[in-house]
């Protein structure tokens, strides 16, 4: 494996004088093709061997909509735990396991909590956010560079001094804006967009906001009021682009509910992705109804109801499979798994294992949970897929 190392620091990319200091940086070289970096270079850019590869996944979101529920499923597909960088800042917003490392895009504000505040924006304002920086280096990261990446505190609302990250086999980025400018979304190897109703936003929020963090009602509601201009205007559209889509909604079974409790979960999935064969229930294209229960699978009230067929979202083909309601008995699933396909599981049941292991994550009785695990399924096919066509393209240049 070769990998080129050059370090992009925060600094690096303001200041030209800087740029000069950190040309030469090489932290680790393992053995492959080397390019020299000439003294006199103007630029930062090297081309680094072709025999590394990462893969980078954007998942986008809004805060408290899941992504940490969801990257932990995701890690757990891959295998080994996820944890912080070892011996780095305590407040690292960093996740790095064996085969993943997850960064959040909150390291990328370039305003502190009173920065935003003295110009009166949002975190959710790009004015907020340095793209230029982000740009560079995941750019860096996907062709194995290291970099020296900030932190965005949260405990204390300030920009504490940069981590390094090396390049992972995958990179996930998530946060509020993975895939809001042109140059970050043309790296993304695949996106993901959570897309969690207001009423389910709010139940969650007050769930969590209160019970672990102290808020009133009234500030949780005050906080998401605030935030919903900026919200619309530069976090939802992002949807558009994403390649799979969890649309979390109110439950249709039980007339005029306002608990919130049971949901209704679509998983949107673009057609003609590479290496992305969205999943289908009994006949690929149908349009098919589905009530599972009855001798096979226990549901208490209000019952179960699938629904899959073709759809059009934003002027992009793609199949939606809908889950409403919730499980009683997690040992069940295996009957809803055996009628779906292009699951790529790597065994029968595999699905249904996953969601027993992390039984205790929130959504795991019900359709978030059972298409998070599907995701990180699908994720997991597409970077195998991905390693293969490097690997075969090395061949073919080797041939040649
Ligand atoms: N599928 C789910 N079903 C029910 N509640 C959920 C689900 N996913 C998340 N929650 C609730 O939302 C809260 C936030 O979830 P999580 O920490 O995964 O979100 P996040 O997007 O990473 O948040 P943040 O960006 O603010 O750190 C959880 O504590 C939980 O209460
Ligand atoms: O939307 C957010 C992303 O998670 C945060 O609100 C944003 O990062 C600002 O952080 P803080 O609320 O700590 O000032």
């Amino acid at each position: 494996m070769a990998v080129c190392t050059t370090v992009y620091t925060a600094a690096s990319l303001h200041s030209p004088s800087s740029i000069s200091r950190h040309r030469n940086q090489q932290l680790f070289f393992f053995s492959g093709e080397k390019r020299r970096l000439g003294k006199r270079s103007n630029s930062l850019e090297i081309s680094c061997s072709a025999e590394f590869s990462t893969v980078v996944i954007g998942l986008a979101a809004d805060s408290g909509c899941g992504k940490s529920t969801f990257m932990r499923r995701l890690t757990s597909v891959f295998g080994g735990a996820a944890a912080p960088p070892r011996g780095g800042n305590p407040d690292s917003n960093t996740l790095i396991s064996d085969t993943t490392t997850v960064i959040c895009l909150d390291d990328f504000h370039s305003l502190d909590r009173t920065g935003r505040k003295e110009k009166g924006v949002t975190a959710l304002d790009p004015r907020a956010n340095d793209f230029d920086l982000m740009y560079e280096q995941v750019k860096a990261l996907k062709q194995g560079r290291a970099v020296e990446k900030p932190i965005y505190n949260h405990v204390s609302g300030l920009l504490d001094p940069p981590e390094l990250i090396k390049p992972p086999r995958i990179l996930v980025i998530e946060g509020l804006h993975p895939m809001y400018d042109a140059r970050v979304r043309d790296l993304l190897d695949f996106s993901i967009y959570l897309d969690i109703s207001n009423e389910v936003k709010f139940a969650w929020k007050i769930q969590r906001d209160m019970a672990e963090r102290g808020h009133s009602l009234e500030s949780i509601k005050a906080s998401i009021e605030a935030r919903k201009p900026d919200f619309d205007a530069y976090i939802d559209t992002q949807k558009q682009y994403a390649d799979c889509v969890i649309e979390v909604l109110p439950t249709q079974l039980i007339p005029d509910d306002n608990e919130g409790k049971v949901l209704r979960v679509k998983l949107v999935m673009k057609e003609g992705v590479k290496y992305f064969d969205p999943v289908y229930l009994f006949d690929e294209g149908s349009t098919i109804s589905w009530i599972p229960c009855g001798r096979k699978l226990t549901c208490s009230y209000p019952g179960i109801k699938f629904a899959y067929g073709p759809d059009v979202y934003y002027d992009h083909e793609v199949s939606v499979l809908e889950m409403d309601g919730q499980f009683d008995r997690l040992d069940e699933l295996i009957y809803v798994e055996s009628h779906l396909s292009n699951l790529s599981t790597k065994f029968y049941g595999e699905v249904s294992q996953q969601m027993l292991k992390h039984s205790d994550f929130p959504g795991s009785n019900n359709g978030t949970g059972l298409f998070q695990t599907i995701v990180g399924l699908k994720i997991r096919d597409l970077y195998e897929h991905i390693i293969e066509e490097k690997a075969a393209a090395r061949v073919e240049a080797t041939k040649v």
